[in-house]
């Protein structure tokens, strides 16, 4: 493809929809080569808004704001960075000719676990979690026994853990029911899942395009409560147990076609490979390839978009720490310690306008080998406060 840059009359421009730290770090790597970006998000200050060209605070899942801000930007490309966006906005868009990566039913598929679910596992055959919908409290109990215990119980619509729980006995559907019911998103029908009690779980980051499918070295992770806390890369996998998950997630992401990036999920228990799930963009387990890979996820994601080659070259293990808030703030302030930053260390404050405990405010980033990178992102974490 020919490039154009924002001086040229048809300048390539990419609306994020939703502009958090993932979609902050796209932007960047759409700047980087003369890309105009109009940031959205539902409120104002959002981490990619600091970063891009223009931006706007709207309700994303109002269909008719959502398409009206499309016509008036005329963006080349529309990029989902968060579930919740309205799905029919999605679709218009793409009949009236805008081009939504990696495509509107992709985005659809993806964004409720029923969707997804009933594709992997009913019509393309994977192996899965048992699992059972729900929209009642009385179907949640009898969908825990015939499950049985320990059992997930999550909202179709949510992420980053948000609602989600896991019943140990029949005593906890109830506190799991309330749970999911208080989450943001859509938890008017719930998935309840088999539990499986993995040896690890991985993200393989899936990237295609017309130029091909290539991926990164696989991402081992630690979640706490639905939300990722530590991430590696490379995880170290056997041969079978890799050549598995990467048959999978050719599978899903051909079966759900367009460009992009791909971060999709997978549990491990010694040979099985479980498809848990997928996000059709940027994952936010894979913020590691900022510093193991030379085209990170993010660069991925903007070449994939563009119709450009897909190539890259790892450059070593590392791993990221997640650092959340403790505080409730509406300026929030980070302390970050001097240690952080070494030669091969690195940290990267997203910049969000409000923090709230628990929200991710910033991540480490460590170059060592595998378990040091661990320790020292876990460290450099620790060390951070905020106020
Ligand atoms: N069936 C299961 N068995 C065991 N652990 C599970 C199961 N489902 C979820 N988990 C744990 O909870 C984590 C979050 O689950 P899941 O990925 O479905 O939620 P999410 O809210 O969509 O997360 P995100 O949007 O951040 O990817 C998983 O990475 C895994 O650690
Ligand atoms: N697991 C999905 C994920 O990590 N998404 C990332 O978090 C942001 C929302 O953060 P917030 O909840 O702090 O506003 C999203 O915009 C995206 O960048
Ligand atoms: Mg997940």
């Amino acid at each position: 493809m020919t490039f154009t840059t924002t001086l040229q009359k048809d300048a390539i421009k990419i609306m994020l929809l939703g502009s958090g730290e993932l979609g902050k770090e796209v932007a960047i790597e759409a700047q980087r080569l003369g890309i105009e970006v109009i940031a959205v998000d539902k409120y104002e200050n959002a981490p990619a808004h600091l970063v891009a060209n223009r931006s706007y605070a709207i309700d994303m899942q109002d269909k008719e704001a959502v398409l009206a801000l499309i016509e008036k930007e005329q963006p080349s490309f529309i990029l989902p960075e968060v579930e919740a966006i309205s799905i029919a906005a999605l679709f218009e868009a793409e009949t009236r000719g805008f081009h939504v990566i990696p495509n509107a039913e992709a985005v659809n598929k993806t964004m409720n676990r029923k969707n997804i679910r009933v594709f992997a596992a009913e019509e393309l055959g994977l192996k899965t979690s048992k699992y059972e919908f729900v929209t009642t409290l009385e179907g949640l109990k009898e969908a825990g026994e015939r499950i049985g215990f320990p059992c997930v119980i999550k909202p179709v619509m949510s992420s980053s853990g948000h609602g989600q729980s896991i019943a140990r006995t029949a005593n906890d559907i109830e506190r799991s029911w309330e749970m999911a019911k208080e989450a943001r998103g859509d938890a008017s029908e719930l998935i309840v899942e088999e539990f499986i009690p993995f040896d690890y779980e991985i993200t393989l980051l899936t990237v295609r395009n017309e130029t091909g499918t290539t991926f990164c070295e696989p991402i081992g992770h630690v979640q706490k409560d639905g939300d990722f806390i530590l991430s590696w890369q490379p995880m170290q996998m056997t041969p079978a147990s890799l050549t598995k998950a990467q048959e999978i997630a050719k599978s899903v992401t051909d079966g759900l076609g367009g460009r992009g990036i791909f971060g999709v999920e997978f549990f491990v228990k010694d040979d099985e490979v479980y498809f848990s799930e997928l996000s059709p963009r940027p994952h936010d387990t894979g913020m590691v390839t900022l510093v193991t890979q030379s085209q990170s996820e993010f660069a991925l994601h903007v070449r994939a978009v563009l119709g450009l080659p897909l190539d890259f070259t790892f450059y070593g293990s590392g791993a990221c720490g997640a650092y959340k808030a403790k505080n409730e703030s509406h300026n929030p302030t980070l302390e970050v310690p001097d240690t952080a930053f070494t030669k091969d260390s690195f940290v990267r404050v997203f910049g969000k306008p409000e923090s709230h405990v628990g929200r991710r405010m910033a991540v480490s980033l460590v170059l060592d080998e595998v378990e040091e990178a661990k320790r020292r992102a876990t460290q450099i974490v620790e060390n951070i406060s905020d106020h």
